[in-house]
């Protein structure tokens, strides 16, 4: 609080007004903020650095590294990157709507053609990762995020590698109802197989809002997850069936691989009408400035010529540039 004016001190980050805390983790707090002059909502990952041991730094950059080569409509965008001596600002599209455990947890199962539409998302967006050579490994319900307009966004690649065809991982990655049997027997594995056993997961919380292995200990987990045996309710269509038990392989070789589910019949070609085709990379504060932004910029001196011209470079947008240098 200002003790003059008894107002709020509004905390800034670069050109964003702090207004809330979203999430908070062990060294790392996601605050929502507001960008000052086009008003567009990021969420912002602020990570108290001189907190971190070397691998978790590491660990750190490896997440951020991968964030920035990744553009994908289902994909939370990273805009930018502030870093001082102790602290790392990363910012990010913001998912208004929270996690879809939360919205299973409030409004319960979805319907199959909800889950459908939803499904079909996080698969071109996993297709879309896996065609860079990153795997996520730590797909879940939590990090499956919602947008305004209930399109999904995942996030949290803090888990995610890059994976080459041939060679193997072998860290103990995700949360272990999602976690894959070849992982609970500490195998080596490559990253497309476990993400597609946790889809399978996933696409089982969806349409039946529980957990297809769950076990009060990690042991009875692991049995369950080895057993490969869960239980099918009974308003969960044979189709939506033969595609889980498709992707609840246990034999990694065997299971179903992500072209091959999004020619299963369940999906019945949904993965098609998927924009697939990334937006602007441009995140909303670095979009064309708009008139009012142009007026405030001059007001503070700021060369708006230049301005457009880096714009423009910024997209690649060479008629633009050219008309500009016609003016
Ligand atoms: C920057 C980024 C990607 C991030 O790190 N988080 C955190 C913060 C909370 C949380 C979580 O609960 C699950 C996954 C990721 C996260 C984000 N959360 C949101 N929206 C949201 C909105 C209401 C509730 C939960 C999340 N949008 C973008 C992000």
């Amino acid at each position: 609080m200002d003790p003059a004016t008894g107002q709020k001190k509004q905390v800034r980050v670069g050109f964003y007004d702090i207004e809330g805390t979203i999430g908070k983790g062990n060294f790392a707090v996601v605050k929502l903020a507001r960008h000052r002059i086009v008003k567009s909502e990021v969420a912002i990952k602020i990570i108290d650095k001189s907190q971190l041991d070397e691998t978790n730094l590491e660990k750190v950059y490896r997440e951020v590294d991968i964030m920035k080569q990744l553009h994908h409509p289902h994909i939370v965008k990273l805009y930018q990157v502030m870093e001082t001596k102790n602290m790392l600002y990363i910012v990010s599209e913001y998912a208004s709507r929270g996690e879809i455990f939360d919205y299973i947890a409030r409004y319960g199962r979805m319907s199959e053609p909800c889950a459908r539409t939803t499904f079909a998302q996080i698969i071109s967006a996993v297709e879309y990762c896996h065609s860079t050579g990153v795997a996520h490994r730590d797909l879940k319900a939590e990090n499956l995020l919602l947008d305004a307009q209930m399109n999904v966004k995942i996030a949290d690649f803090g888990f995610s590698n890059r994976f080459a065809p041939g060679e193997r991982l072998s860290t103990w990655c995700g949360s272990p109802p999602y976690a894959a049997p070849e992982v609970f027997k500490g195998k080596h594995y490559s990253g497309p197989e476990i993400d597609v056993w946790s889809l399978g997961v996933v696409l089982y919380v969806l349409v039946c809002g529980a957990l297809p292995f769950d076990g009060s200990t990690l042991q009875s987990l692991r049995d369950r997850v080895l057993s490969g045996k869960f239980r099918i309710p009974y308003f969960m269509s044979t189709d939506c069936e033969s595609l889980i038990r498709k992707m609840l392989v246990l034999e990694p070789c065997k299971r179903y691989t992500i072209p091959q589910i999004k020619r299963h019949r369940w999906l019945g070609g949904a993965c098609d009408q998927v924009r697939t085709s990334p937006p602007s990379a441009v995140p909303p504060a670095l979009q064309e400035p708009n008139e009012q932004v142009l007026r405030v910029m001059q007001s503070i001196g700021i060369d708006v010529a230049r301005t457009r011209e880096v714009y423009y470079r910024r997209l690649g947008a060479e008629q633009q540039l050219r008309s500009l240098r016609r003016h």
